[in-house]
């Protein structure tokens, strides 16, 4: 799927005024999926280890990393689509694991999730004010008559699908890929959210609209204090949008901290091939690719860190034992970043970390010169 960059324009997202506690918070989540071949289970997909994740009103946080990565799996897991293996996820510090339907449907008015496609997630069968009010009767049910329509024409006008009349009566088909995002999005917000979860919400439109979606996406944000889970393959977008940006390899977090700090200055190898390879993502499949196999099997991942086999610098350390997220100096927000690099310890052992693509082009030169 195609990644390309929204905007090169470097504008960090601005952060709002952000309560100090989180909304929604993923504390060491863990996800394994069985992997069956006939009656015998063949083990199963690490698809997430250890991952905390803190979510604050009016702020977005950007999940980032390759296909594969889990990003999804983590979108799911915090919508609760399907059950944890591990870890807890906490709503306003309390525990969130439902208890019954009611306190499910309650958990689900605030945490919503906006979907890659639009037009897979909208039903085609039915017009805008169906889907909308259908989707503010189950989560504002008193809402009737006058009122209704009074709700819905203030949905669309939130996502500035004006003048609303034009809009109202279209069938999902009649819109273009933006404007049905839109009312993708009017459907989550019918709920009154705290969440958003946004799985590539950008990612299948065309280049030409992307900003606009954003652009909606922040000012939810800024007006109505919605904390947002940003999930991208894209980390020029990531930049503009995220207030931090959460890297991930395998099925963990490797480098975290405010956007501009990670974007600018990563500090992980991978993050800094990701970085590095931008705008151009399928470059940076062929770079690693050629530069060091696959990306590793989750059924049995690489011990150690998971990004060893492609690292130009992993050492036996790297190879043995899970490099911990490791504090690596201070980000553009005056908060500490971190990367889960055993470069950045105080380890005698430690590999030497420098600049990535130097070192693979250091490599390609010394391969060269064998041949
Ligand atoms: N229901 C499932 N059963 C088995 N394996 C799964 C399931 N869902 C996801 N996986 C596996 O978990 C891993 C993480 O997948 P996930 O979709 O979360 O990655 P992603 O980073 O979102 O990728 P993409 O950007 O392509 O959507 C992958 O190896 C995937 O094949």
């Amino acid at each position: 799927m195609s990644s390309t960059p929204v905007s090169p324009a470097p504008e960090a997202g601005t952060a709002p005024e952000a309560s100090d506690a989180p909304v929604l918070e993923a504390v060491g989540m863990q996800k394994h999926f069985p992997v069956r071949g006939g009656i015998r289970s063949k083990g199963v997909v690490h698809a997430v280890d250890d991952v905390d994740l803190a979510l604050y009103s009016g702020r977005v946080v950007a999940l980032v990393g390759e296909s594969g990565s889990g990003k999804s799996t983590i979108a799911r897991l915090l919508a609760q689509l399907m059950p944890v293996t591990g870890g807890k996820i906490l709503l306003h510090g309390e525990d969130a694991k439902t208890k019954n339907r009611r306190a499910f449907r309650q958990y689900v008015s605030r945490v919503q999730m906006i979907f890659q496609d639009p037009f897979g997630s909208l039903n085609p069968v039915h017009p805008v004010r169906y889907i909308l009010t259908r989707s503010l009767r189950i989560h504002r049910g008193r809402l009737r008559g006058a009122a209704l329509e009074q709700a819905l024409t203030e949905l669309l006008e939130r996502v500035q699908l004006t003048p609303t009349e034009r809009y109202v009566d279209k069938y999902p088909h009649e819109l273009s890929g933006g404007q049905r995002q839109r009312v993708a999005i009017a459907r989550a917000l019918a709920a009154n959210p705290e969440v958003l979860l946004a799985d590539e919400p950008i990612s299948m439109l065309d280049v030409s609209i992307r900003l606009g979606i954003l652009n909606l996406l922040k000012d939810l944000r800024d007006r109505l204090k919605i904390a947002i889970l940003y999930i991208t393959h894209d980390i020029a977008s990531a930049r503009y949008f995220a207030d931090r940006t959460v890297v991930m390899y395998a099925g963990r977090i490797v480098e975290q901290g405010d956007s501009e700090s990670v974007t600018q200055d990563p500090k992980h190898p991978y993050t800094q091939l990701l970085v590095r390879s931008a705008p151009d993502p399928d470059d940076l499949e062929a770079r690693a690719h050629g530069a060091r196999g696959e990306a590793p099997s989750l059924v049995r991942p690489p011990s150690g860190c998971r990004f060893n086999p492609r690292c130009p610098f992993a050492t036996d350390l790297c190879r043995a034992e899970v490099p911990p997220l490791i504090a690596v100096g201070e980000g553009a927000d005056g908060q500490v970043r971190e990367a889960a690099c055993w470069g950045y310890s105080d380890r005698p052992d430690r590999p030497k970390v420098t600049d990535v693509l130097e070192a693979f082009g250091e490599r390609a030169t010394a391969e060269e010169a064998v041949a």
